[in-house]
């Protein structure tokens, strides 16, 4: 049986890192990072997932602000808000949670978020610089992942790594991520032959898809370390469920280590969203980024 990465006990211990890393930047350099969340429209799963963000920004010990915005709310409406975020020196970070109703224009909206403030690593100058230097936010998702993979494998260099799903927001830049951790790389989507094969070769395997259980056990390398990334909400025996992109049993049988759904990536997305904001309130700040 496969070992299973406990993402719950993972963003814990990365949460109480930080939560001594804001008490000295409280300390020693007078600051308090804070993290903006914009919400627009009533999405209840959105609001579950807002509503923990801001639980969890407080309890490290940073300032959390909540803007909700009705769901007929104007495109400018909403880049005016965003002007005066960027603006505000209590605001290091900045999240406009996606998707966006279908009048606003998401590009527009995410990369008139000052890049400086950019928290989810979606802004162009970051995926720029993911695929580059490196130096800037990393998108939470893939981080958050990227960081199990370590702690479970250690070095990376020389496997092969299938991600299942090229979306701009968890494929392409988990992605960027392996191949920068010298892993070889494969990228799958809707259009991809021989799935089932291409799967098997992987030494690494994250399914980033949106589909409740769609890659069986018989898929996988004996041995393999799985990464589901997939949040999918179903109905079963009359019961509301939260499954993954992977079919657990038959995988967690055929595979060295797997992430749980719920307790894996997600856990880690939000933890990695405090991370980030962290660096940026530093990065703001003119504090050595490897100071700590
Ligand atoms: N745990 C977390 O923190 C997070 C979880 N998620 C979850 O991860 C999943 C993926 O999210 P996201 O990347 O935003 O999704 P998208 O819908 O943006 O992308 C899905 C990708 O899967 C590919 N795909 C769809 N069907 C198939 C198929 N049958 N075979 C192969 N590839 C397929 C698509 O291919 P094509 O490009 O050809 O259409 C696309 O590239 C979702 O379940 C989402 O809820 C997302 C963000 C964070
Ligand atoms: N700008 C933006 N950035 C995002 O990072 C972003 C976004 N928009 N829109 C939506 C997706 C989705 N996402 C999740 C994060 C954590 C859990 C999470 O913590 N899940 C728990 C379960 C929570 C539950 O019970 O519903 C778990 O997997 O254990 C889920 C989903 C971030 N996203």
């Amino acid at each position: 049986m496969a070992t299973v990465i406990n993402g719950k006990e993972h963003a814990q211990q990365l949460r109480d890192n930080l939560a001594i890393e804001v008490s000295k930047l409280k300390s020693d350099h007078a600051l308090v990072p804070g993290l903006a969340v914009v919400l627009v429209g009533e999405d209840p799963a959105s609001q579950i997932y807002v509503r923990n963000k801001a639980k969890q920004t407080v309890e490290v010990g940073m300032k959390s602000f909540e803007h909700r915005l009705d769901t007929d709310t104007d495109e400018v409406t909403l880049l005016d808000l965003i002007a005066s975020l960027n603006a505000d020196d209590a605001v290091h970070g900045i999240l406009v949670q996606l998707p966006l109703p279908p009048h606003i224009d998401e590009f527009k909206v995410i990369n008139a978020v000052s890049h400086d403030k950019d928290v989810d690593g979606f802004h162009l100058m970051n995926v720029g610089r993911l695929n580059t230097d490196g130096g800037g936010v990393v998108p939470c998702t893939p981080l958050g992942s990227l960081m199990m993979l370590k702690s479970q494998l250690g070095d990376l260099t020389g496997l092969n790594a299938v991600i299942v799903g090229r979306s701009n927001i968890v494929g392409k830049p988990m992605a960027a991520l392996l191949l920068k951790a010298n892993c070889t790389v494969t990228i799958a989507h809707s259009r991809t032959k021989n799935l089932e094969e291409l799967c098997r070769t992987a030494d690494i395997l994250v399914a980033a898809v949106g589909r409740p259980r769609m890659i069986q056990g018989d898929w996988i390398k004996p041995g393999a370390t799985v990464i589901d990334v997939g949040i999918n909400r179903i109905e079963e025996n009359g019961a509301t469920k939260l499954v993954g992109d992977v079919d657990y049993l038959s995988a967690s049988e055929v595979a060295g280590a797997i992430t749980p759904v719920p307790g894996g990536v997600g856990p880690m997305t939000i933890a990695c969203l405090l991370h980030n904001t962290v660096q940026q309130a530093k990065r703001i700040a003119g504090i050595d980024l490897s100071d700590q």
